[in-house]
C-alpha cells in the first residue's frame, strides 16, 4: 500500500481528510488566463486598457476576459492572501488550486500562501487546454506525459519537490484536439497508478463531458474518482444533465459568482445565475445525486477579488449556502456538498 493511501495530498504534506473542512474544489490562487483573451466590443478599447476604475467595474464584469491587465491573477498574491484569511473565518478550510501546466502554475507561492493562511492547499497535476501545449508536450508520447504526471504527484512539480494532490484541471476544447486526447489517456494511466482525484475543464459543448469520460474510461480511468467541472456553462437541459449523472463522475457547478449577458467563448451559452445555478444543485440533490455534487467559484480573473469589488472566494460560504437552504437543499445536504464529498474524492484509494 502507498504512503498516499486514505490520505489528502497538500502543497505541505500529506493530511488525514478529516482535517479538511469546507472545502472549494476549483478555484485558482495565482494564474494567468491570458491564452484566453477576447478582444473587447467594437467603441470599448479604451475602457478594455483602463478598467479598475469604479465606473468601469460593471463593464468588466460583463467583459472580463477583454482587459489584458483583467487576466493576470499572479499579480494579486497579497489579496488573495487577504482573501483567504477572510475564507477561513467565514468557516472555510480547503482550497484545491487547479492551475496546471500552460496557465503559470507557481507551486511556492501557493505553499507560502498555504503557511501564512491555515487554509489547506491541493495543487494541480498535469495539462491545461491545448492552445497552451508546447510544441514539445505536443510531441511527447502518452508514457512520456503519464510519467510527468506521476512525478509531479509523487516527488514534486516545476523544478520543485512541492506535490500536486489532483490531476487537474485538465484542460479540454471542443472538438477535443489530438494532444489533449493524449494527455487525457496519460490522465487516466497516471490515476491507475496512483488512485489519485482528477478533474477535467470540458470543452463548450454539451456533449463533450460525455466524451471525455469516454476517452478516460477506454484508458482505464476511475470515473468514480472524476470531477466534471464547469457544468454550469456546459450542460443546460435539465434531461441531458440527470443522463450525464448516471455515468457516476463528480458533477461540478464552479462558477459561482458570475454573472454575465454574453460568454465570448460561445455566444450559444446564456451563463446562468448564482439562483439558477442553486436551482440545478437543488434538482441534483433530489434526483439522487446529492453524493456526487461539488461547488466553487472558479476565481480566474482579478475583478472577482473582493479588493476590485468583486465577490471573493467566501460567496459560497457566506451567500449562495444560505440561498440552498432557503430552496431546500438540508444542512445535512450542504454539508456534504461542502465537507463530505470533496474529502471522499481528495483522498487516494
Ligand atoms: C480557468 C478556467 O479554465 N476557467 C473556466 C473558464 S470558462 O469560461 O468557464 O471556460
Amino acid at each position: 500500500m502507498s504512503e498516499l493511501s486514505g490520505k489528502v495530498q497538500t502543497v505541505l504534506g500529506l493530511v488525514d481528510p478529516d482535517q479538511l473542512g469546507r472545502t472549494m474544489t476549483h478555484e485558482h490562487l495565482t494564474m494567468t488566463f491570458a491564452c484566453c483573451y477576447f478582444p473587447p466590443p467594437q467603441g470599448d478599447e479604451a475602457v478594455a486598457e483602463n478598467p479598475f476604475q469604479m465606473q468601469h467595474m460593471h463593464w468588466l464584469r460583463q467583459n472580463p476576459y477583454s482587459s489584458h491587465e483583467n487576466l493576470l491573477l499572479q499579480q494579486e498574491v497579497p489579496a488573495v492572501r487577504d482573501e483567504l484569511l477572510a475564507f477561513r473565518k467565514a468557516g472555510g478550510g480547503t482550497i484545491v488550486e487547479n492551475t496546471t501546466t500552460g496557465i503559470d502554475r507557481d507551486l511556492p507561492t501557493l505553499k507560502q500562501l498555504s503557511k501564512d493562511t491555515g487554509v489547506h492547499v491541493i495543487a494541480g497535476a498535469g495539462y491545461y487546454v491545448d492552445c497552451t501545449h508546447t510544441e514539445a508536450t505536443k510531441r511527447m508520447s502518452v508514457e512520456k506525459l503519464t510519467d510527468i504526471i506521476v512525478s509531479e504527484v509523487l516527488h514534486g512539480a516545476d523544478g520543485t519537490d512541492i506535490r500536486c494532490g489532483v490531476i487537474g484541471e485538465i484542460g479540454t476544447g471542443w472538438p477535443i484536439t489530438e494532444s489533449e486526447t493524449k494527455v487525457l489517456r496519460a490522465t487516466a494511466h497516471a490515476q491507475t497508478q496512483l488512485g489519485c482525484p482528477v478533474i477535467i475543464h470540458p470543452g463548450r459543448n454539451p456533449a463533450a463531458p460525455a466524451e471525455v469520460l469516454r476517452i478516460l474510461q477506454e484508458a482505464g480511468g476511475d470515473i468514480s474518482k472524476t470531477v466534471m467541472s464547469h457544468l454550469d456553462r456546459t450542460i443546460f437541459d435539465d434531461g441531458e444533465l440527470l443522463e450525464f449523472a448516471k455515468l457516476g463522475c463528480y458533477l461540478e457547478y464552479d462558477l459561482f459568482g458570475i454573472e454575465m449577458l454574453d460568454y465570448p467563448y460561445n455566444l450559444e451559452v446564456d451563463m446562468p445565475s448564482d439562483s439558477q445555478r442553486v436551482k440545478a444543485l437543488a434538482l441534483l440533490v433530489k434526483e439522487g445525486y446529492g453524493d456526487k455534487v461539488l461547488v466553487a467559484h472558479d476565481i480566474h480573473t482579478k475583478n472577482r477579488l473582493t479588493k476590485y469589488g468583486g465577490h471573493g472566494y467566501s460567496h459560497i460560504l457566506k451567500n449562495i449556502v444560505p440561498k440552498m437552504l432557503m430552496r431546500g437543499i438540508s444542512q445535512h445536504q450542504v454539508d456534504k456538498i461542502l465537507i463530505d464529498n470533496p474529502k471522499h474524492w481528495l483522498t487516494f484509494k
